[in-house]
């Protein structure tokens, strides 16, 4: 199968299962949101993926099997944009996002034309054509996280994992940055598999989801079918309408309890309703 397939993945740090049994399909330039609740297993998830932690179980890029592939070749294949990633501060942007092009070079070799022009065009892709001389380590949190995407996607791998991209964004970087995994995704069959908190952007782009809780699948399908107001309270806690938006895929929206929002008591989130979902 083309894609990404996991099977019956577990891992266990400190002698604690994080993740039991998780089986996942990403066709080719298809878009998997892992979302759930807070410690759920989604970062270690992709962490396993990106092949940074151990586990047991399968996990194949086009049919070849992850753990087969010397570090390079993996790095050609997976790129990845951890949480919080820690960058080295007095590396200049323009250097710090050539670092992406280190799987392709030759041992000892230095990038190239074509790996500066692959760096530039990202960057200005990004918006970051401004930064490119300042250090990673003066950036503010949003403009570093659009430097981290952008080493990844300089890497220019069939794969991409990115641990919410979005956090640090504001608006209009969160939407650019989205939309340019999107279009990389449907021009150049980019696979993409990211954790998002946010509810609404992952239903908007991902065309399958994985709700985790407590490191196991509570359930997998279309953003409608995973986004309901009943599997949202039970799990997240949380009080939300789901309603259609206008290209058919679920909005989520918070709202209050209702006596809390009157100045009374909160009732539980679990015997809330919620707008049925579409
Ligand atoms: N280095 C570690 N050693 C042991 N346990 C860990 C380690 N890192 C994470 N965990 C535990 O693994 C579980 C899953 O963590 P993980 O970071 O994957 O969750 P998450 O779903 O990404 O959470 P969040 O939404 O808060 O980012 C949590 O219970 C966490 O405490």
């Amino acid at each position: 199968m083309t894609g990404v397939d996991v099977a019956a993945l577990d891992v266990t740090r400190e002698r604690r299962r994080i993740l039991h049994g998780i089986d996942a399909h990403v066709g080719t330039g298809g878009w998997l949101a892992v979302i759930g609740p807070n410690g759920a297993g989604k970062s270690t998830l992709l962490k396993a993926v990106a092949g940074l932690l151990p586990y047991s179980g399968d996990v194949r890029v086009d049919g070849v099997r992850l753990r087969d592939l010397p570090p390079r070749e993996l790095a050609r294949t997976i790129a990845y944009t951890p949480q919080n990633p820690v960058v080295p501060p007095q590396m200049s942007v323009r250097e710090y996002v050539l670092l992406g092009r280190t799987p392709h070079l030759g041992y000892l070799a230095v990038p190239g034309r074509r790996d500066r022009a692959v760096a530039d065009g990202v960057i200005e892709r990004l918006d970051l054509a401004d930064f490119a001389h300042r250090e990673v380590g003066r950036l503010s949190g949003g403009e570093r996280q659009r430097v981290v995407l952008a080493r990844a996607l300089t890497q220019q791998t069939p794969v991409l994992l990115l641990d919410e991209p979005t956090t640090a964004l504001d608006l209009g970087h969160q939407q650019q940055v989205l939309e340019l995994v999107d279009l990389l995704r449907r021009d150049d069959g980019l696979t993409v598999i990211t954790t998002l908190h946010d509810l609404g952007l992952a239903a908007q782009y991902a065309e399958r989801m994985l709700l985790l809780v407590e490191g196991r699948a509570a359930a997998a399908g279309t953003a409608a079918e995973v986004l309901t107001p009943d599997s949202i309270a039970e799990h997240y806690q949380a009080h939300v309408e789901v309603v259609a938006g206008r290209d058919g895929r679920p909005q989520v929206h918070l709202v209050r309890p209702r006596d809390n929002a009157r100045g009374g008591q909160a009732r539980p989130a679990a015997d809330v309703g919620g707008k049925a979902g579409p």
